[in-house]
C-alpha cells in the first residue's frame, strides 16, 4: 500500500503542535488537502507507543512508520490523558487517524501515556488486546533530558530558567517532587499498566540501544507486532553532525527536528549520584516486575 495515504486530515492547530513538538525539519506538510484513497478507512489504532516522555517515543514513530504495514498518526493526539479530549469520544479520536488498507497497523504515540494514571483503564476499555510500546531510557538520563526541554521551551517564551542542580536539590535534598523526577519512577507507573494489561502485551522498546543502534530494537517490534521484517539497515545512517541516526526512505533522507537531541547540561557530579542512588530500588522493582534487566546506572 502506498505511504503517501498515511497522512492524516486535521488542521492547522494540530499542525502548531506538531511544530511545537518537534517533528518537522525544514518541510511543510498541507493536512487539510487529503482525501480517503479508495479502500482505506480511519481505524482506532492497534499500536500504541504509551512513552515514557523523552524515551525516544518520536524516533520510534518515525522509524516504524518505514514500515509498509505501519501507519501513523503524527501528531500527539493526547485522547486517554486529556479530559477534555476523552470527553469528545472515539469517534472524535478515530478521527485524528492516518487512512490505512485493512492489512495496515495504525499506531499513534503520546508520551504522557505511561504516566498519566487514567490512561491504562480508559485504553483497556476501548481494547483489551491491544498491543502497547513503551520505550524506556536511564531514568537519570531521562530527568536531564526533561530539564532541557523545559529548559529550552521557557527562553523560548521569556521565562526566568534554573539551573538543574537548583531544582532537583532543595535544602539539600533531593527534591523528589519534582516532576521530572516522578516521571522517571518507572515501577510506580508501571504497576498501573499491570493492573490492566498482561505482560506480553506490553513491549519494552530500550531507548539507550535505539540511540546508539536502531536496527534491532525496531525487528523486535516487527515481531511484536506480527510483522515481516522489513526495515532494513540501508533505512538508517549515522548524521555525525547531529550525532545521532537519521532516516532514509521513500528515496528521502530525513532527521528528527533539533529538538530532539539537544546537548544536555554538565551536572554535578554529587547530583548525579544522589538521582542515581534514588533511582535504584526503583530500577531494580521494575526489573523485578518485568523479568529483564537494563544497563541504567
Ligand atoms: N535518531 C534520533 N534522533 C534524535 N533523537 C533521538 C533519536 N533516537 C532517540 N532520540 C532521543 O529521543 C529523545 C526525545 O524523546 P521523545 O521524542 O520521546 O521526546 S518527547 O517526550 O516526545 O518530547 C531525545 O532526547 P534528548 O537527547 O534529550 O534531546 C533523543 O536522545
Amino acid at each position: 500500500a502506498p505511504k503517501e495515504y498515511s497522512q492524516q486530515g486535521v488542521g492547522v492547530l494540530l499542525d502548531s503542535l506538531k511544530l511545537q513538538e518537534g517533528l518537522f525539519t525544514n518541510e511543510s506538510e498541507n493536512y487539510s488537502s487529503q482525501v480517503q484513497p479508495p479502500g482505506t478507512n480511519r481505524r482506532i489504532p492497534q499500536s500504541i507507543i504509551i512513552g515514557v516522555r523523552k524515551g525516544g517515543t518520536r524516533a520510534l514513530l518515525e522509524m516504524l512508520d518505514i514500515h509498509p504495514e505501519i501507519v501513523v498518526a503524527t501528531t500527539e493526539v493526547h485522547f486517554f490523558d486529556w479530559d477534555e479530549n476523552y470527553a469528545k469520544g472515539f469517534e472524535w479520536y478515530k478521527n485524528l487517524m492516518p487512512f490505512s488498507y485493512e492489512n495496515q497497523i495504525t499506531v499513534e504515540k503520546t508520551p504522557g501515556y505511561f504516566t498519566s494514571s487514567l490512561s491504562p483503564e480508559r485504553i483497556h476499555e476501548m481494547n483489551s488486546s491491544i498491543k502497547l510500546l513503551l520505550i524506556l531510557r536511564d531514568p537519570t538520563e531521562r530527568v536531564i533530558s526533561d530539564y532541557t526541554q523545559v529548559y529550552y521551551n521557557r527562553l523560548e517564551n521569556h521565562k526566568p530558567v534554573q539551573v538543574i542542580e537548583e531544582i532537583v536539590i532543595r535544602n539539600g535534598e533531593l527534591n523528589t517532587k519534582y516532576k521530572a523526577i516522578q516521571r522517571s519512577l518507572y515501577d510506580v507507573h508501571m504497576e498501573n499498566w499491570l493492573k490492566y494489561f498482561s505482560l506480553d502485551q506490553i513491549h519494552i522498546v530500550d531507548g539507550d540501544t535505539l540511540i546508539r543502534d536502531p536496527l534491532p530494537e525496531l525487528q523486535k517490534v516487527e515481531k511484536f507486532l506480527n510483522l515481516r521484517p522489513r526495515i532494513m539497515s540501508s533505512n538508517f545512517y549515522f548524521n555525525q553532525t547531529k550525532g545521532f541516526y537519521c532516516i532514509r526512505s521513500d528515496g528521502r533522507e530525513r532527521c528528527l527536528h533539533e529538538s530532539k537531541g539537544r546537548p544536555h547540561p554538565m551536572v554535578n557530579s554529587t547530583v548525579l549520584e544522589q538521582l542515581q542512588a534514588y533511582f535504584k530500588d526503583h530500577n531494580q522493582n521494575f526489573y523485578r516486575m518485568v523479568n529483564r534487566s537494563f544497563d541504567w546506572h
